[in-house]
């Protein structure tokens, strides 16, 4: 089995090509191959198919809004098994690979999610590094909630961009105090706002266009990178500004990308990085139980 690993802003990916849709990701070999020290390692697993593909096999039960038979499709596979609607630096990635593998020569193309179509923009691609735009679609209020860590809480709002994120923007938390704080364990949340868990960022305010954000992510724990993240984050720190629509730079922990809000939608423009491919040893994945 042929992989390639990516990543975009450091939130990194294995990703499986799978034209056939012929593998089988239940979450124990997801898991196991997303773990640093049993497998290859990353955060989430990106199979490459086609929208048709995977609905003929069943992997979806019918196809999201949006998209047709023949778009790409990113099956996307958090690194405990669990499967999640979208993954903003995902589609990135997922973009470089169609492109950098000659699976795809267009600039503008549509890549499906479970959250529906996400059309993308590749300004620039080689085989190792590219930039691209994804449209996120819409940004949709939640309402507000809070998370608590280590005793501390902080006040946040629920955002839906296609899964669910609770930005807490806090007035105290500088960026040396967000270094510090200790993302090692799952944060407290309030289970009947968001009853299928939910990704949480932790956000600086607003100062000259740009925000810090640390991220403890649904069905992966924290990384250093979350592209619906920073479009929560981006949308709440619009908020905290009064403003509905605007550009913002979100930094993280692996790098910073740019989100911009108009009219209730989002678009994030980053960075992506395909630095291995390879094969997966046949033996040790039929091991896997
Ligand atoms: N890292 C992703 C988000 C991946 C899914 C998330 N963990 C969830 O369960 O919703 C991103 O870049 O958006």
């Amino acid at each position: 089995m042929d992989f390639a690993k990516g990543h975009g802003t450091e939130n990194d990916f294995v990703l499986l090509r799978d034209l056939d849709v012929a593998i089988d990701l239940q979450p124990s070999r997801v898991d196991a191959l997303c773990d640093r020290r049993r497998g290859i390692g990353a955060d989430g697993v990106l199979r490459v198919a086609r929208s048709g593909a995977l609905l003929e096999r069943g992997v979806l039960s019918e196809l999201p809004s949006g998209l047709d038979h023949d778009d790409w499709f990113m099956d996307y596979r958090n690194a405990d098994g669990s499967i999640a609607e979208m993954c903003g630096n995902g589609v990135r990635v997922f973009a470089h690979y169609l492109r950098s593998s000659g699976l795809e020569s267009r600039s503008d193309f549509v890549v499906g999610s479970r959250a529906g179509a996400r059309p993308v923009t590749v300004h620039s691609a080689d085989n190792t590094d590219a930039d691209v735009t994804v449209h996120m679609g819409e940004v949709r209020d939640l309402g507000r909630s809070s998370a608590m860590v280590a005793g501390r809480k902080f006040d946040g709002v629920g955002i839906d961009v296609g899964n669910p994120h609770l930005a807490c923007v806090d007035a105290e938390l500088d960026s040396g105090a967000l270094r510090t704080l200790d993302l090692s364990s799952q944060p407290e949340f309030d289970a009947d706002v968001f009853p299928h868990g939910v990704n949480i960022e932790f956000v600086t305010v607003p100062r000259d266009g740009a925000v810090d954000m640390r991220v403890f992510e649904r069905g992966v724990g924290e990384t250093r990178s979350c592209g619906t993240g920073t479009v929560a984050a981006a949308a709440a720190a619009l908020r905290f500004d009064g403003a509905e629509n605007g550009v913002v730079k979100v930094r993280v922990l692996g790098g910073e990308v740019e989100v911009r809000i108009a009219d209730g939608v989002g678009e994030l423009r980053g960075p992506s990085k395909l630095v291995a491919s390879g094969t997966v040893s046949d033996a040790w994945w039929a091991s896997l139980r």
